[in-house]
């Protein structure tokens, strides 16, 4: 018998790709590394390669240059299909290992790709080319046995191809999953048919729905991959594992054509009918999860090959859908975040940062407390007194325990996570500490004083932050002369959870430090956007007229609970007045002021809050608000509700409105968001209308699916809405939908929003 690699052509760095550089490789997937040819292994293991054709680094280079072609000339000039032409034609290659390079399998499609699809740029693929031709007809039916050595990551298209595989190996810490329906759109290489077969409905429905990959632990019990070793031996595994195939010692395996894993009849039935269910409930405005459903029942019904045809058609469908346009952007605007011109871009590096201080251990503070101690950094945790302090620490405390019981963190790490937090009364503990993040209550004296502390106490190199949600930095530092160190760290409740932070810097702040604090940002997995230094900053100050809004139709005779029905049937987590509720109204009314003081020409001034207040109601706290709470914090419309308002409307005076349609209440409530959105914008407060978007869907969570709330304006049309605010800023008194300047000009020309071409200089 001939040695291993006198059958094996192991196909390492060929197809599919590695996930590092995440560049579009020649069919489609993403890679990092250049391609690398099939290199012939001859008896003795060495390489040979033929003298007169290009250096495998020359071809791959051209290879690459093919890639800025059409993703699918790339498929067709040089990739899976032509590698596997190869192996197939040549007598030495008698089986075959699809592995990346680098320790990475595949992320998949390239998602620039889709935009160029969408755009008509580039050509749509032949239909079924990848998922029937190749995978199916060639990969799966070949008499030639394949088998995937998976590393790290091997997500939608990549793992397809595992799966077209005639076994799978893997590493135990790989993540294998099929994300596509967080872009909108279902899987497109036959995913939708092979990975129910490979693992049952109701795992590949739950995988595929929830966008979640598993570990090859789990996708080795599951039934997903058929061994699990180390990447020392994943290679060599994979090749004995093929050869063996060849040699009938292991099944040969076509996912496709699986039956055994398949849920029976009447279950499978039970299975899709909840998953249907439970997707309409959960995803009322998308359509693409009912699709994906559809076309794994064609695949049952029908059989795997009508499945894979509904699936190609599907497919296509969905990838021209504004919800796949929209979850795009979001992918990748949440990317561009990090890369702030002016300062990004300067060759600055992260300073270490080894320790750090909080002031106050109250929701805010010992929330980011958590996050850092989760990601192993010390912290110092300070109180006034000994009842706040444990108060605070308890709370740390009890964020950690709820992920001890979901299950997310075992007890040792609890403990080891815990004892990174230290409690403190005095200062004596910041001496040494790289940075500090004030969460004090929101009174500007107030934290000028700790300011003016801080400045004491720490070293002169600390980084000296704030967590202000409103208050100018400039009046925060005023009694300081560090205003080089200065800067807003804005998180949002539950800090622990939240994704977003606000970097807020001023003039003053040195580029140094908002690159060490963005550093800090993505190792704690938070999103950052940099913004610049004005009364709210870029979050609040665009949100804060979505609860005006809300408040100023109610007055003129909207009913709340409908205004809240139809901003949430809209994608919103909650709608105005329930979190107005949640926030609590003393929160509302702190900050409502800032605005009012700060915008008095376009705030509209509701006596709503007030009189709610003087019937002792102040939100979710006090399980009385706009709705009334059950002990399990559940909110029921409150029918006593209708006077508070009735007064309201009497103290305003203002006439009543015809009965507003859900759209109406739609467009009422955010084009003012947009209006102030575009405000923040011209002003150079953010510096792309994509952070945003970003700041929009994370921050106050408006349906990613929409875009973010540029996008969405954008697909509405700056003349649209600038039309619509004209319109109600005649009806109603002031100045509050009144169009500002940047979008009226764009609706003159009915440019896109988003789109800067003149604007103030960037603050940045
Ligand atoms: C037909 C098929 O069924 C359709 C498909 O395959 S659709 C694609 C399915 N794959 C995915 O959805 C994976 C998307 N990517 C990810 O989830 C994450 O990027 C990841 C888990 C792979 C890596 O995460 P992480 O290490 O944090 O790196 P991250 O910052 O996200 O990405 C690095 C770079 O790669 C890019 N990138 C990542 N995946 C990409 C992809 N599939 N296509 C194009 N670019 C991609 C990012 O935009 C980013 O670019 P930048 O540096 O210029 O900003």
């Amino acid at each position: 018998m001939r040695s291993i690699k006198e059958y094996v052509e192991s196909m390492q760095g060929a197809d599919p790709l590695p996930i590092e550089q995440y560049r579009r490789d020649s069919f489609g997937l993403t890679c990092k590394k250049k391609l690398k040819p099939i290199t012939p292994v001859s008896d003795g293991g060495s390489k040979q390669r033929d003298a007169t054709k290009a250096s495998p680094e020359e071809e791959s280079e051209i290879g690459c240059k093919k890639l800025r072609k059409t993703a699918m000339e790339d498929l067709r000039e040089k990739g899976l299909e032509e590698c596997y032409e190869q192996a197939l034609q040549r007598d030495d290659v008698k089986a075959i290992v699809v592995t990346g390079a680098k320790g990475k399998f595949s992320g998949g499609f390239d998602i620039t790709a889709f935009g160029g699809m969408q755009g008509g740029n580039i050509a749509p693929p032949k239909p079924g080319f990848m998922s029937v031709e190749v995978l199916t007809d060639t990969v799966e039916a070949t008499r030639k046995p394949s088998v995937a050595a998976i590393d790290g990551l091997a997500l939608g298209g990549g793992l397809e191809v595992a799966m077209a595989c005639h076994a799978r190996i893997s590493t135990p810490s790989a993540q294998l999953g099929l994300p596509e329906l967080r872009l909108g759109v279902i899987p497109g290489f036959g995913g939708t048919q092979r990975l129910p077969r490979l693992v049952g409905l109701s795992k590949a429905l739950e995988m595929m729905l929830t966008s979640k990959p598993v570990k090859g632990e789990e996708a080795h019990d599951l039934g997903l991959v058929d061994a699990t070793v180390s990447p020392d031996e994943l290679i060599n595994t994979a090749r004995q594992w093929a050869l063996d195939i060849l040699e009938a010692k292991r099944p040969w395996v076509k996912s496709l054509y699986k039956t055994d894993k398949i849920e029976p009849h009447g279950e499978a039935r039970e299975i899709l009918k909840f998953t249907r269910t439970q997707a309409r409930k959960q995803a009322p405005n998308l359509e693409h999860p009912i699709v994906c459903i559809d076309v794994v029942v064609e695949g049952i019904v029908s059989g795997p090959r009508a499945g894979l045809w509904k699936e190609v058609e599907a497919f296509q469908g969905l990838l021209h859908s504004d919800t796949c346009k929209s979850l795009i952007h979001i992918f990748f605007a949440q990317r561009g975040t990090s890369r702030v011109p002016g300062i990004t871009d300067r060759g600055l590096v992260p300073r270490r940062i080894s320790k750090v201080a909080i002031l106050g251990g109250g929701l805010m503070g010992s929330g980011i407390a958590t996050a850092l101690i989760l990601s192993n950094y010390p912290v110092v945790l300070k109180e006034v007194n000994e009842n706040f302090l444990q108060a605070g620490v308890g709370r740390v405390r009890a964020n950690l325990q709820s992920r001890v019981k979901k299950g997310k963190m075992n007890e040792e790490k609890f403990l080891k996570t815990l004892s990174l937090l230290k409690g403190v009364l005095d200062y004596e503990s910041f001496r040494d500490v790289d940075m500090v993040i004030e969460a004090v209550i929101e009174n500007a004296s107030l934290k000028q004083q700790f300011f003016s502390d801080l400045e004491k106490y720490c070293p002169p190199h600390c980084i000296l932050a704030s967590n202000t949600s409103t208050i100018d930095l400039n009046l925060i530092g005023e009694k300081t002369r560090s205003h080089d160190r200065i800067i807003g760290a804005h998180f949002f409740s539950p800090t622990h959870i939240m994704p977003l932070l606000e970097i807020v810097h001023t003039e003053k702040t040195s580029p140094q430090v908002i690159v060490d604090l963005l550093d800090v940002g993505k190792k704690i997995k938070k999103t950052p956007i940099v913004v610049g230094n004005c009364t709210g900053f870029a979050v609040n100050r665009m949100f804060f007229p979505y609860t005006q809004a809300a408040l100023l139709l109610v007055e003129h005779g909207a009913d709340l609970y409908q205004i809240d029905r139809a901003v949430t049937k809209f994608g919103m987590p909650m709608g105005p007045f329930r979190l107005c509720d949640l926030v609590g109204f003393g929160v509302v009314i702190a900050t409502g002021t800032q605005f009012v003081e700060n915008f008095p020409e376009r705030t509209y001034k509701s006596m709503l809050i007030p009189i709610m207040q003087e019937d002792k109601r102040a939100g979710e706290a006090t399980r009385k608000g706009f709705y009334v709470y059950n002990d399990k914090r559940k909110a029921s419309p409150d029918p006593e509700i209708k006077k508070i308002v009735q007064k309201a409307r009497e103290i305003s005076g203002v006439n009543v409105d015809p009965k507003l349609s859900d759209k109406d209440i739609v467009e009422m409530v955010f084009f003012p968001v947009v209006n102030e959105a575009c405000r923040v914008l011209a002003e150079g407060i953010a510096v792309k209308a994509s952070d945003l978007d970003i700041a929009a869907v994370m921050g106050m969570g408006f349906p990613p699916y929409r875009g973010g709330i540029m996008f969405w304006a954008d697909s509405l049309g700056s003349k649209y809405i600038c039309s619509k605010l004209e319109e109600w800023s005649n009806v109603y008194d002031g100045g509050f939908f009144k169009p500002c300047a940047y979008l009226a000009e764009r609706a003159t020309k009915e440019a896109l929003l988003s789109t800067l071409v003149e604007r103030a200089k960037s603050r940045l």
